[in-house]
């Protein structure tokens, strides 16, 4: 897998200080990233960044459906042990959320989910002792595999964001677009059928519980600017499928492996994933659990009057789950 060929978006030191002292200012004046008061000044303080970080931060603009910023400072030093788990990280690197947010904000609404991680905006990602096999931001010791974020959910992002504190085994996110897959029409045709549900996964147990039927939804989807894909094969009742469908999907995963590219974040970098366009996974590894490990944090970004979905998406009962925005919608 290639390593890194992801587009990179540099910031340059006096941009990066920008980001970082308005992020600073806003964490200074509402005490806590997650206060309401700051999620609702997000909108105004970004309306301040100069046109130099606007620019590097304007959309996802190649068919590879993501970027990597980077040029932002994190002192490791100064960050403290990573937490063990989400629980327990309290506001233990809460400027790189509020920077996260800045950036979210720049690009469209950041959302959050009541039943994950508390609620919060800005999720952290760590392995934690216990959950090493699973297939979420949690576990380590086995290959995250490719998906969609939230795929089960119609109000899922449209941009997902991981900015990375500390990564010092070059753990590496890997990234697939379906903008540089090969697939034959005839499967794609298949795929833009409904035939399988995709169902809340682990990060979600009250969704898991909710007693609604789960509705087929298509796999891929023809937007005007190119296909859109809704991925998550870890969580979709494949067996429920004929054969066709079953190869079809089989020869996309194929095609997704080829094209996949391995991005080894650094401290600082913000990976920025089309999420209508681009499936995220990461390659296993063993976590150190000494307060040295590999800690992303995590944003999740709506965009309004995206293209990107069918219609019958927002007739989905999206298990009993409702994505809250950063403000009033
Ligand atoms: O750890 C990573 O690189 C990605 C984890 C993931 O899938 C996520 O945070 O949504
Ligand atoms: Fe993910």
């Amino acid at each position: 897998m290639p390593t890194c060929p992801a587009p990179v978006r540099p910031l340059d030191d006096a941009a990066a200080a920008e980001l970082t002292a308005l992020a600073a200012k806003l964490l200074a004046d509402h005490n806590a990233a997650t206060s309401p008061e700051l999620l609702a000044a997000l909108p105004g303080t970004c309306a301040q960044l100069s046109d130099t970080v606007r620019h590097a931060l304007r959309p996802v603009d190649t068919a590879d459906g993501l970027f990597v910023l980077r040029g932002l400072h994190v002192d490791d030093t100064e960050l403290g042990p990573t937490p063990g788990h989400w629980s327990s990280v309290g506001d233990a690197g809460a400027l790189w959320d509020v920077v996260l947010l800045l950036v979210s904000t720049s690009m469209g609404t950041p959302i959050a989910w009541d039943g994950q991680q508390d609620g919060r905006f800005v999720h952290n990602i760590v392995p934690s002792p216990g959950h090493e096999s699973e297939q979420t931001g949690a576990s380590s010791d086995v290959l995250l595999t490719p998906h969609t974020e939230d795929a089960f959910h119609p109000g899922r992002a449209h941009l997902l964001l991981l900015c990375c504190l500390r990564n010092h085994d070059d753990i590496a996110t890997t990234a697939a677009s379906i903008r540089r897959t090969a697939l034959g029409q005839a499967d794609v045709e298949r795929l833009k059928r409904p035939v399988v549900p995709i169902l809340p996964d682990d990060a979600y147990e009250e969704a898991q519980r909710f007693a609604g039927r789960p509705a087929p939804v298509p796999t891929l989807f023809a937007a005007p600017e190119g296909l859109t894909m809704r991925f998550d094969p870890a969580y979709t009742p494949l067996d429920e499928a004929d054969a066709e469908w079953r190869e079809a999907y089989r020869r996309l995963q194929d095609e997704l492996a080829r094209v996949s590219v391995a991005v080894s974040l650094e401290p600082g970098d913000v990976l920025v994933v089309d999420n209508d366009v681009v499936v995220h996974g990461r390659v296993p590894f063993t976590a150190r659990y000494d307060g040295t490990d590999r800690w992303l944090k995590r944003a999740s970004v709506r965009v309004g009057g995206r293209p990107t979905r069918p219609a019958a998406e927002r007739g989905e009962h999206g298990y009993g789950q409702a994505a809250l925005t950063a403000w009033p919608a």
